[in-house]
């Protein structure tokens, strides 16, 4: 990779450990649907296991991104630059953000001008049948939530003109970098996704933390044949602060590298984000009306770290 700037190195209190309370969610169980409210509620964050997704499709794709990874840097730059999508080296969106990763990002919907990688990783995306799982979860959201219909979130997915993105992140190993006194070397800085829902598998190399609601943040152990799940933005706002969005962030490695998939489940960019009436308790909406459009392109002018939904918010009155 070129150095550009340096990331940031974080100091922690605590050095973070393994937390083994993250609700693990076997979507084969019919009682499911009660565990994932439960864990949207909790967390914003969990894992799912027997999740239908052949692992072989899985394999084919970690094994194209680690090819794509290991191109000569003049080659993945035939990809970028990253905005809206293509190869990305270290800078991460357009204000200044910086982490030790480089990165591939391609809409699922085939208009990237990048047609070579959208054809391989478009179509492994597709064949990765992460889409059908997140809307199945979503599906299942909605029942646990008595919710009708039960395709109220997932058909904002399932939209031809969902403005969803796939997303693949490398970390190199970074050997100078020793960790100690709690200190990281970020790979990804903390933030919360803008989306709907975001499905994230890994390789087993660690880094992923999630930050709880007392601030304290955990590392999730990795796990190569499951996915995490991520409650996004987007579904934070339709369930009115029911269910949270999880600040999470990456944190880099002295000596393995970490590959991530990530697919970003989004809705049509004029589609409105609102509370859905049944779960405005007493009718009032906790945000101010606004599209997914709008939500965008408010997003695309902050900071990683920012709290994208404070403008939002309607202010309580007092
Ligand atoms: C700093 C930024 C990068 C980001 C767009 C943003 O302005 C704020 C949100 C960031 C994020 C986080 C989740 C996804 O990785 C992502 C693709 C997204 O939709 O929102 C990234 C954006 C990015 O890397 O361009
Ligand atoms: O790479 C990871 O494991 C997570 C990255 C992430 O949160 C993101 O790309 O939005
Ligand atoms: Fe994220």
């Amino acid at each position: 990779m070129v150095v550009l700037s340096k990331p940031a190195i974080h100091k922690s209190k605590h050095c973070p450990t393994f937390f083994p309370g993250v609700p693990l969610i076997d979507l084969s169980k019919p009682d499911s649907k009660t565990q994932l409210v439960k864990a949207c509620e909790d967390f914003g964050f969990f894992k799912v296991i027997n999740h239908g997704v052949p692992i072989e499709f899985i394999k084919e794709l970690e094994s194209e991104a680690v090819k794509f990874f290991s191109l000569p840097m003049s080659d993945k730059e035939k990809a970028g630059p990253p905005d809206p999508f293509g190869y990305g080296d270290k800078k991460i969106g357009p204000n200044g953000d910086v982490g030790w990763v480089e990165y591939l990002l391609l809409t699922t919907n085939n208009q990237s001008g990048y047609q070579k990688f959208a054809s391989i990783f478009g179509e492994a995306a597709e064949n990765f049948a992460v889409k059908k799982m997140a809307c199945e979860i979503l599906e299942m959201l909605a029942d646990g939530l008595k919710i009708q219909p039960r395709n109220v979130f997932s058909k904002l997915l399932m939209d031809e003109q969902s403005d969803s993105v796939f997303r693949l992140n490398h970390y190199p190993p970074c050997p100078d970098f020793q960790e100690s006194n709690g200190r990281n070397l970020i790979g990804f800085g903390e933030h919360t996704d803008p989306q709907i829902i975001s499905v994230l598998r890994s390789n087993n190399t660690s880094g992923l933390q999630i930050s709880l609601k007392d601030g304290n943040w955990i590392s999730i152990p990795p796990d190569q044949n499951s996915f995490f799940i991520n409650v996004g933005d987007s579904l934070q706002v339709m369930t009115n602060g029911r269910f949270k969005s999880v600040r999470h962030r990456v944190v880099a490695n002295s000596s393995k590298s970490r590959l991530s998939m990530i697919y970003f489940g989004g809705p049509p960019l004029s589609e409105k984000i609102a509370p859905l009436p049944s779960l405005m308790e007493g009718g009032d909406s906790l945000y101010k009306e606004f599209t997914w459009f709008e939500y965008k392109k408010s997003a695309y002018k902050s900071r990683l770290a920012d709290n994208r939904l404070g403008v939002f918010e309607k202010i309580a009155a007092s």
